[in-house]
């Protein structure tokens, strides 16, 4: 059987290629476990090194392997933002390895959809909006890396500045504090971040930026079952997710889909929102149900999940979205802004926010 120290021996064969030093002492190898024949552990790494690192691992892989005893040899890559901001610096001790909290964060929620043009980034640029109306300081971090559209829905084009270097100032729009992972991108930038890039991309969003107090911090995420997702729950303190559909089966059977990841994930689902619910006509108030109606309430029925609202299909939420200030913000009298306000109270009603 393989021995803990002919393991650690082994790795301290290796060089570092950032620091010059052999990765036991550079730091890199964390939670090393060696149970039976089987070895796991996790290289903490800078970004930018992810290349020349997957070399490394791969080294260590392949040195591992053939001891004596070692079955199997698991490594992973996690990535570490460049440097932590002053106030975030950690202690000489080891950061904890359970979800963490964002500083000065009450609540994170993320609104996420199974299926992507749901509608979930007018859902959460709406909700944001109806919560700061109701007088909660509330941020709103736009982590969808394959098509960030706050920018547009808030308004806003502006690259945050970052006096030091280090940390980010996030943008202010309509009462909410936001920030995009599309302020950050050069225009028409293919986005491939994967693994360990998109972690620390997502680490930076959170821990970087200066978000100040906040009440509740929404993540609007990508749509879909991917890398975000499991990163923001096994890395974050995060409340719960919020699921936007529209009542479409093909849109419901991808709702599920998400539900069963974060279920699994041990992440609450605080309810479901059906969007383009109803039509209604902007010209005579006619109502229709283009895309069915109700689906959404008989699947968050059947999974025991709250319905938190029923927002319909309206130009004015569309063009308001698409105009840079909210429906809530634009027309805050409306019958389409009362339906986020509602759900905004109910989440303040249940303590969430
Ligand atoms: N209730 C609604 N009534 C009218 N238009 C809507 C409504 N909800 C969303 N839209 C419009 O539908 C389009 C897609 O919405 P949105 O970008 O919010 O979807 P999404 O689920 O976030 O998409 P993706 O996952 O691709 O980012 C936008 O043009 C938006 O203005």
């Amino acid at each position: 059987m393989a021995t803990r120290d002919a393991v650690v021996e082994a790795l301290k064969q290796i060089t570092d290629p950032a620091s010059g030093k052999d990765i036991v002492e550079a730091g890199v190898v964390r939670a090393l476990t060696v149970e039976g024949g089987q070895v796991r552990f996790v290289m903490e790494i800078d970004p930018k090194m992810a290349e020349r690192m997957e070399t490394v691992r791969l080294l260590a892989e392949e040195r591992l392997g053939q001891l004596p005893g070692v079955e199997k040899v698991a490594v992973m890559l996690t990535a570490h933002a460049d440097k932590a901001p002053p106030d975030l610096k950690p202690a000489a001790k080891p950061k904890p390895a359970g979800p963490q909290a964002v500083p000065g964060v009450k609540h994170i929620i993320a609104i996420a959809s199974g299926k992507g043009g749901v509608g979930k980034s007018t859902v959460a640029a709406n909700l944001a909006v109806a919560l700061a109306a109701q007088g909660r300081k509330v941020g709103l971090l736009d982590a969808d890396i394959y098509g960030p559209s706050q920018p547009r829905m808030m308004g806003v084009s502006k690259r945050p500045a970052s006096p030091d270097g280090k940390t980010i100032i996030p943008l202010q729009a309509h009462g909410v504090t936001m920030m995009s992972i599309g302020l950050m991108m050069k225009d028409g930038q293919a986005v491939v971040w994967r693994g360990p890039m998109l972690m620390g991309a997502l680490q930076q969003m959170m821990l970087q930026v200066a978000w100040g107090e906040l009440d509740v911090l929404l993540i609007d995420l990508p749509p879909g079952t991917g890398d975000v997702q499991l990163t923001l729950s096994q890395k974050f303190a995060v409340d719960g997710a919020i699921i936007v559909s529209t009542p479409q089966d093909v849109a419901l059977l991808d709702a599920r889909k998400g539900i069963d990841m974060f279920r699994q994930l041990k992440t609450p689902i605080l309810g479901m929102i059906e969007n383009m619910s109803t039509h209604i006509c902007s010209n005579c108030g006619h109502e229709e149900h283009v895309f069915g109606h109700g689906g959404v309430k008989a699947e968050a029925e059947a999974l025991g999940v709250p319905l938190l609202a029923e927002i319909p299909l309206h130009l004015d939420i569309r063009l308001a979205a698409d105009g840079g200030t909210p429906i809530v913000a634009a027309q805050p009298d409306s019958a389409q802004a009362a339906a986020f306000a509602r759900v905004a109270q109910n989440m303040i009603a249940r303590g969430l926010v």
